[in-house]
């Protein structure tokens, strides 16, 4: 009886859920799915009431239209799973069904549903549902009927059917829509940025980003600085495409296109910007990784599309970075499989250059810094004729990139002096560093509101691109500050009384960024393309002063060699396998950087004897330091212990321990570091 109170509270209280709706649970379903459709409509209303009526082509508003659709039902369908109660009748076991319905005789109607539950129609017109094997039910069913003694012709009746739940169906394929959604999405976001491609359709579009010739390309030669080689060089593709009778008028081929190769940021994107800018054309530009795409084809068409797009505009300049993505050469990358497709694409690009003819002006330039792993047939007459290198700037250059980018920066020092130390302190920078560099000066003077940007600014600057941010935060415990002074004393002591090795201009033992402990500058020997046996020596000698002095200093070693020993090892090995500087193994060249080569050129007995004359070069510039330091002991404590109280010692505090360094300074720097100027920061960064 109890049970029966509380099961008719239960119903009631669902009916009054569900707004009183009288109706059976199937009819319900059906109200709820219009109702759910009404509601995607409303909400889809609402967004495209929302959009803005830019005119932008149809389309692109019929996909956009689109994809919310898609989300929103799919939102709906889960709210109305989830958040709406009630959806299903209730469910009841037998042993229920039977002492609260069954015996009481209120069951009307049974229909057994997908042959997984049974709908139970009460005469009240309320409806439960029992879950559990047919089985087991009908056979249940047929037991209590008999037990009750319900002639045959009174039994209830018992209906079977199959029924299709709507929101489980559209929900099982709600994972495929929403896969199917995002990557439509996906498709339209990637491609939507350039060239107004949209939707899976634009995929085998071409993404170059055109620069129109008289809005964007400002740049001209005199923004590039330094490499004037490399501008003569390319000086002739701005006459062809200026004045291409003069050419074509003697029969002469015009040339196809350049390579430009270098380390990064040097420049290359920035003189092709420019060759644009000076021959006034349009100028396309794309990286070479955009053609390489997962799909099937992509990369030729892309490529068709790209050049159909240049032909149209010629005359114009189409700029590829990043060539070697699909101009890597094939024999090599075939190892393993190769790739197909990027070749095809590369062939593909071969076809279009082949393509012009003569009177077509279209320039192409491509970039890389991995000249030498290209495709010869890039290199081809007609194709990449020209090959032009750009190296990192000499100090000269570096003079003049450092005065294209300070003229857009407020400073009172006098620019030649300025510009002329700046580049003496930057030896290795590129272009790009540089930029950076003269940029970082201004945020740090703007954060300290200078009023110009000073020296001391462009000091800082200088630091912070080569070692990163000082981290105050990062506190060493003293023992270990106390080992830090010590390497880097040994380093810097080295450093200042063997002949060849760098003297130390700044030392400090303020942890910076990519973990690096300590920090030190060295002033560098100039612009220098050779390297004798001697300097060798004495480098690796330098190189192991840090270690030397921390055995000499403490009784037990840290692990904070080890950059100096990857590098001391690396020198010693390129002297015995490259240059030619170990009697026993002679004059060989082992190329060490191919990577993927698996077994080595050389025999098991070779390698053994490279190894010890490797040894035997690093144990020799050990014994070289080792003199060195337990000779010069005390100066190491003094320096050390300076550097403790200080964390940062300059050129002036060498000089005050140590004395005049007895060696003949590089003529270049030293005007830069005379006693009228602060002593400042050249960045050689040995990471301790
Ligand atoms: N010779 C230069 N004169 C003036 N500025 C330069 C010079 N070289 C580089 N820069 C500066 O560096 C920036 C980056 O150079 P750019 O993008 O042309 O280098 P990149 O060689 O194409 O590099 P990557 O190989 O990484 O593509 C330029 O925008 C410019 O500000
Ligand atoms: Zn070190």
């Amino acid at each position: 009886m109890q049970q029966n109170k509380e099961a008719g509270q239960k119903q009631s209280k669902e009916e009054s859920e569900s707004k009183g709706e009288e109706e059976s649970g199937k009819e319900k379903q059906e109200h709820r799915g219009k109702e759910g459709e009404a509601e995607g409509k409303g909400a889809d209303g609402k967004m495209s009431f929302g959009l803005p009526n830019d005119g932008k082509g149809g389309p692109r508003e019929f996909k956009l239209d689109f994809t919310n659709l898609l989300a929103t039902a799919v939102i709906s369908l889960f709210v109305y799973q989830f958040l709406v109660p009630g959806q299903e009748a209730r469910e009841i076991t037998w042993q229920e069904f039977r002492n609260t319905f069954f015996d009481k005789g209120l069951v009307e109607k049974l229909t057994v549903v997908n042959r997984s539950r049974v709908k139970v129609n009460l005469n009240r017109a309320a409806t439960a549902q029992i879950i559990g094997s047919v089985e087991a039910f009908e056979r249940r069913l047929d037991d209590a009927q008999k037990e009750l003694g319900i002639p045959s012709s009174e039994r209830i009746p018992v209906a079977y059917k199959d029924e299709i739940s709507w929101t489980g169906t559209v929900l099982s394929f709600a994972p495929t829509l929403l896969v199917i959604g995002s990557i439509f999405w996906l498709s339209r976001r990637a491609s939507g940025g350039a060239g107004g491609q949209s939707g899976i359709f634009g995929i085998g579009k071409s993404r170059a980003k055109l620069f129109n010739q008289e809005t964007d390309i400002k740049t001209k030669f005199k923004d590039v600085a330094g490499m004037d080689e490399a501008k003569v060089e390319i000086m002739e593709f701005v006459s062809f495409l200026k004045q291409p009778e003069r050419f074509q008028k003697l029969g002469a081929k015009i040339p196809r296109g350049a390579i430009l190769s270098g380390p990064p940021g040097t420049g290359k994107t920035l003189l092709a910007k420019a060759t644009a800018g000076e021959a006034q054309v349009p100028f396309f530009s794309v990286s070479g990784s955009e053609f390489v795409e997962m799909f099937v084809g992509v990369g030729p068409s892309r490529v068709r599309d790209l050049f159909a797009k240049a032909r149209k505009n010629a005359p114009c300049i189409i700029f590829v970075d990043e060539i070697d993505a699909i101009g890597k050469s094939r024999a090599k990358s075939n190892f393993g499989g190769g790739n197909d497709e990027r070749e095809s694409t590369l062939n593909q690009l071969l076809t279009e250059m082949d393509g012009f003819n003569t009177t077509e002006q279209v320039v192409v330039l491509a970039g890389t810094n991995r000249a030498d792993v290209l495709d010869k047939a890039l290199m081809r007459p007609g194709r990449f004729d020209r090959h032009i290198t750009i190296d990192r700037p000499t100090m000269d250059g570096r003079k003049q990139i450092f005065l294209v980018h300070l003229k857009k920066i407020v400073t009172s020092e006098d620019m030649d002096y300025l510009s002329g130390r700046l580049a003496a302190l930057t030896p290795g920078f590129s272009g790009a560093d540089i930029a950076n560099c003269v940029n970082e000066a201004a945020l740090i003077a703007a954060r300290g509101n200078a009023e110009t940007v000073a020296m001391t600014h462009f000091e800082q600057a200088i630091e912070r691109v080569i070692g990163g941010l000082e981290k105050k935060s990062l506190v060493l415990n003293p023992e270990e500050k106390k080992t830090v002074a010590y390497h880097e004393a040994g380093h810097a002591v080295c450093g200042w009384f063997l002949k060849y090795a760098d003297p130390l201009l700044k030392v400090s033992i303020i942890p910076r960024g990519q973990g690096a402990l300590g920090y030190a500058q060295y002033l560098p020997p100039g612009e220098q393309y050779l390297m004798s046996m001697s300097q060798l020596m004495d480098r690796m000698a330098m190189t192991l002063g840090g270690r030397v002095s921390e055995e000499m200093h403490f009784d037990t070693v840290t692990s904070g060699a080890s950059d100096d020993f990857n590098k001391v090892n690396r020198m010693a090995s390129a002297m015995v396998t490259k240059w030619g500087m170990s009697k026993d193994i002679g004059f060989v060249y082992y190329d060490d950087d191919e990577g993927q080569r698996l077994q080595k050129p050389f025999s098991e007995e070779t390698a053994r004897r490279i190894d010890k004359e490797v040894k035997k070069l690093i144990d020799e510039a050990y014994v070289k330091c080792k003199t060195l330091l337990t000779e010069k002991k005390e100066l190491v404590g003094l320096i050390a212990e300076e550097l403790l109280r200080k964390e940062v010692l300059g050129r002036e505090d060498m000089i005050r321990i140590l004395g005049k360094r007895p060696f003949e300074e590089n003529k270049d720097f030293e005007k830069f570091f005379n006693k009228a100027h602060q002593v400042s920061s050249p960045p050689r960064v040995k990471a301790r």
